[in-house]
């Protein structure tokens, strides 16, 4: 379902006289349909630029980043906007919030982009709302002025509202007390009986052994550094 061939990054700091630095080369490894694989690596490794580079925010030097067969690293926007929608789900650390969307409303939205019927986008919508422990008071608000971890509740149900064949989580437990993180999980894992591809990273060891089939370090594709 996603597969990472011979890819490569640096960036170009124009801010600092064109200087370039090369993060990562020869990245590779792949994901099965219903398997958890979670990025390790020291920090700096490049665990989230890989992340973004599959996710298509961040283009490759080199190689193919192929998600259900779209190579995203060539891919032409409009492409990667389809992909996003119907097929790569993304669930980030932060909530971006509209300002004056409703929380509901942002949960079942992804749903309501593929088509699905509004009764069933709004039922599901609310039965993660509920699992992730959002008070039912709180559902017609926006999220803007929710609490850090609220905010990140919201942003899961939302992550986990449409059944994408794959899936990327940047550290979807982190700051979570411990029933809402053991919900989280439950997701993960209910996504992967349904077949869903994952890749993660989880700096909570515990939460990555329960999820995770394999570890990918990252730091294996750090390119030697040039004396
Ligand atoms: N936009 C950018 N411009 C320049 N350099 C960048 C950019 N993004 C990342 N880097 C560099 O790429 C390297 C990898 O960073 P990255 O954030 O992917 O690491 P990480 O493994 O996710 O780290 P952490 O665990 O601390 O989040 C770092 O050396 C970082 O400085």
């Amino acid at each position: 379902m996603i597969q990472i061939e011979n890819v490569s990054k640096s960036f170009t700091l124009h801010n600092q006289g064109g200087a370039v630095i090369s993060v990562m080369q020869g990245a590779g490894f792949s994901v099965a349909p219903g398997e958890c694989v979670a990025l390790i690596g020291n920090s700096g490794a490049g665990k989230s630029t890989l992340m973004r580079m599959i996710y298509g925010n961040y283009l490759s030097a080199s190689g193919r980043i192929l998600v259900n067969g779209v190579d995203v690293a060539r891919a032409e926007p409009r492409e990667i906007l389809t992909l996003r929608r119907e097929t790569l789900g993304y669930v980030s650390q932060f909530l971006r919030v509209v300002p004056r969307v409703a929380t509901v409303d942002v949960v079942a939205e992804p749903l309501l982009a593929v088509g699905c019927e509004r009764e069933v986008a709004y039922a599901r919508a609310q039965d993660l709302l509920m699992r992730l422990n959002i008070p039912q008071a709180l559902w017609s608000l926006s999220p803007t002025t929710f609490s850090g971890g609220e905010q990140q509740r919201v942003n899961i149900a939302r992550g986990f509202a449409h059944t994408y064949p794959a899936m990327l989580l940047d550290e979807p437990t982190a700051s979570l007390d411990a029933t809402n993180r053991d919900t989280v999980l439950s997701l993960i894992e209910e996504a992967k009986a349904r077949g869903a591809a994952i890749i993660g990273i989880f700096h909570d060891g515990d939460a990555r052994r329960r999820v995770a089939d394999h570890e990918i370090d990252v730091s294996a594709f750090t390119p030697e550094q040039a004396a």
